[in-house]
């Protein structure tokens, strides 16, 4: 053996050894094929004529095995005069196990390959096939993570949980807002997903492939403001950087830029910021020059504005400039039958980084249906966190865990000192009748069968109540 391998070249060994080979391998394997110089079907056997399911091996001799096979890796074998011993290939929904080999002639000169399909069924090879899923499921799931990272995003619209009218309202005119190129303002009590959803608009946005970029005015002081909104040039200042350094309009160019509590920002900040919008062009700190900038502004206030305006504290005209399209994000406390798919929703993302699967039963929810939530869903998120952390109960969320961690002021009276007007009876009971389905809804996470169920009517009976109440 050692002989006859140092007796010839290896090109015509290759061809020498391919020929020995081929009827076992045509035998064997689930189907054959060749190629020329070109990448033309020369030859096709019948097995793999029927596997690709192309009725007469004629039909296929002559075309560019592209035009045939579409995932083929042939042209390139042919190309690089390399095998490829071994592939996954999808074709058909089918994946196919292959080897592809170039093929000489005497003079070593590549005249085409050939290929077999080594197994068209993988249960053999389920442990390889799994890995191999495993880490196309990865590829994915890291290509995305990449993408939003490059956008400069963490969140898209689905990440904006709820389902209840209040919440449908508001991804609506979210999409409306990422379809028009025109600034937002959105206006909503602190933890109420206002970056969530600046973030899942710029997602969904055409300036997705653009940076965005986030600046929260109440966490700068004042005078370092105008630097950090509109950068600085070098030597501006006694002390300042030699470098240009830029502010967050320049970095937000092409894409978009977040104005949290944007009803933060001092008077003179702001008739620049509006002198910006207007222009679209602003003027770095200590540059006689003006830069060009191409930013949409989506802005965030969990303050009343209109009343700053009469009070004179914020400008009507920026009011104007920023709100062109209104999103009001109601508080949780008037979205409360979402609790139950945004306690799913945040349970799950805690539990990936405790390593715990936290579950709330149905009681667990209505506790939390108890509470005002004046910071909203991150306190939602914190009180959740709090209870996985503290309960015994192997992430099983009831009542008692709930209220372990719950603060108690801010909870909603249970029942009032004042005396309430006597009012006439059926009235009373309405109203008692009303809140109780509330509670229900509440309970049974917006699922009106098991609402009806837990106030012991019927379905038909309840959708009645519901119509009368509406
Ligand atoms: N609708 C929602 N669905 C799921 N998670 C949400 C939702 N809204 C907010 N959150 C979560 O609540 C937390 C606070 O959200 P976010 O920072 O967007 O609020 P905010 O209104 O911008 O608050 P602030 O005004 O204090 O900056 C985040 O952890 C976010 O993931």
């Amino acid at each position: 053996m050692t002989r006859l391998f140092e007796a010839k070249n290896r090109s015509v060994l290759t061809r020498e050894l391919i020929e020995a080979l081929f009827p076992m391998f045509e035998e064997a394997s689930a189907g054959a094929i060749a190629v020329d110089r070109e990448a033309r079907i020369t030859w096709i056997n019948q097995s793999y004529t029927q596997l690709l399911g192309l009725g007469d091996a004629g039909n296929a001799i002559g075309k560019p095995v592209r035009a045939v096979i579409p995932h083929t890796r042939m042209p390139e074998v042919v190309e690089t005069g390399k095998p490829l011993l071994l592939d996954i290939m999808e074709h058909d929904k089918q994946q196919l196990v292959v080897t592809r080999l170039p093929y000489y002639d005497d003079g070593g000169e590549i005249v085409g390959a050939v290929a077999f399909v080594l197994y068209d069924d993988l249960q053999p090879l389920t442990p390889l096939v799994s890995k191999y899923r495993r880490l196309h499921q990865d590829l994915a799931a890291a290509r995305k993570a990449l993408a939003k990272k490059a956008r400069g995003t963490r969140y898209s619209l689905g990440d904006f949980v709820g389902a209840s009218p209040a919440a449908l309202e508001v991804k609506r005119r979210a999409r409306l807002a990422a379809g028009r190129d025109m600034p937002v303002l959105l206006l909503g009590e602190t933890g109420t997903g206002k970056e969530v959803l600046a973030q899942a608009i710029h997602s969904v946005s055409t300036r997705t492939d653009k940076p965005f970029v986030g600046v929260n005015v109440a966490a700068i002081p004042d005078n370092l403001l105008e630097a950090e909104f509109f950068g600085v040039a070098p030597g501006a200042y006694t002390g300042a950087d030699r470098r240009t350094r830029d502010g967050k309009f320049q970095l937000a160019n092409g894409g978009t830029l977040f104005l949290d509590e944007v009803g933060d920002m001092p008077l003179p900040l702001q008739a620049k910021l509006l002198r910006a919008l207007q222009e679209g062009e602003i003027e770095p700190l200590g540059s006689n020059k003006v830069v060009p900038v191409d930013v949409r502004v989506i802005a965030a206030t969990s303050r009343n504005l209109e009343a700053m305006i009469a009070e004179g504290s914020f400008r009507s005209d920026l009011y104007y400039r920023l709100n062109v399209l209104e999103i009001p994000i109601p508080p949780l406390r008037d979205r409360l039958a979402d609790l139950g798919v945004l306690c799913e929703a945040l349970l799950e993302d805690i539990g990936d980084g405790l390593d715990v699967r936290g579950e709330i039963t149905d009681a667990g929810v209505s506790a939390l249906a108890g509470y005002d939530w004046p910071g909203n869903i991150r306190e939602l998120r914190n009180v959740l966190e709090r209870a996985l952390t503290m309960g015994e109960d192997g992430g099983q969320l009831d009542a008692d865990a709930i209220f372990k961690v719950l603060p108690r002021n801010g909870n909603r009276p249970v029942s009032t000192l004042a005396p309430r007007p006597v009012r006439p009876l059926g009235q009373t009971m309405a109203e008692a009748e009303a809140q109780a389905i509330e509670e229900a809804l509440v309970a049974a996470r917006g699922n009106r069968t098991r609402a009806a169920k837990l106030l012991g009517i019927s379905r038909s009976v309840l959708y009645e109540k519901l119509a009368k109440m509406s």
